[in-house]
């Protein structure tokens, strides 16, 4: 009997450890479900229900949900960032420009992680990390009321040096890579495309921040950026997994992306 117990205490132990290494190795999967509100919005209803389809995403295999509330609400609304709060298992990621209004809405909601996105309020997508260097005091304020709120900070840059640095400067736990550039490149030369990319993971990691990516990351382009950078956190994905979709529908999807980070 007691020989059964301590084996069972032992394999439990072995479990609890392996998982801790998996997640230390993992690269999440974070699903930007903008584009649910977008086609809510397109018929002023609640159909799709963004809620539902976050909880699917989760039941599908998705490991995070991120949102990303703009000024004008064109897509997910504040009311969207309250009722998905509760009820979601895996880990939020609120993006998001950091004006008065969100500051508010993250430090109300308290997500697990938020990403400060240097976008205007009318700009069409984020097209842009942030000046890291020229803003170091506007951020390192914010970041500071999030890192005493305890929720985690991720700041967006581009493959550079010296905006990671300095995003390491002004307090931020993770950066997340802007990979508009690679994805555009990515057909021409994937090497060339994902060089940059290799070496600014590489100072992130040198710095000891955590490191996420994402923009236009799609079934075409993620594997090998995985392959190349294995120890990204996190990856968030919206527009190409939401299009993917509609031809293979949501489970299928989600999987397929979840397959490209192995
Ligand atoms: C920061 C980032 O790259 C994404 O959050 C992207 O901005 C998605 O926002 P839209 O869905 O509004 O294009
Ligand atoms: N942080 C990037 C994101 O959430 C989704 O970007 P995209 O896949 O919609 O381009």
């Amino acid at each position: 009997m007691v020989f059964f117990s301590q084996n069972a205490a032992n394999i439990s132990l072995l479990f609890v450890l392996l998982r801790k290494t998996m997640d230390r190795i993992m690269t999440r999967l974070s699903v930007n479900i903008n584009k649910i509100a977008t086609l809510r919005n397109a018929r002023g209803g609640d159909v799709p229900n963004v809620v539902k389809v976050a909880l699917d995403c989760e039941n599908f295999g998705a490991d995070g949900i991120t949102v990303h509330p703009r000024p004008d609400e064109r897509h997910i609304r504040r009311s969207d960032v309250y009722d998905l709060r509760p009820l979601l298992r895996t880990e939020f990621n609120i993006e998001g420009y950091p004006s008065p209004d969100f500051i508010d809405l993250v430090l109300k909601v308290k997500p697990h992680q938020v990403t400060l996105v240097p976008d205007s309020p009318a700009q069409l997508t984020s097209n842009a990390g942030w000046d890291t260097k020229k803003n170091l005091d506007f951020l390192t304020e914010v970041l500071d009321g999030f890192n005493h709120a305890g929720i985690r900070t991720s700041v967006f840059v581009s493959a550079d040096a010296e905006m990671i640095e300095y995003a390491a400067k002004a307090g931020a736990d993770r950066v997340e890579l802007y990979t508009e550039p690679y994805a555009t490149a990515y057909p021409q030369n994937k090497e060339a495309a994902v060089a940059p990319f290799v070496e600014a993971a590489k100072v992130a990691r040198s710095l000891g921040l955590g490191l996420n990516a994402g923009h236009d990351l799609s079934l075409v382009n993620l594997n090998y950026l995985y392959q190349n950078i294995p120890w990204m956190d996190e990856v968030s994905i919206g527009h190409s997994l939401i299009s993917d979709a509609l031809y293979l529908g949501l489970e299928r999807t989600i999987q397929e992306y979840k397959n490209c980070l192995r």
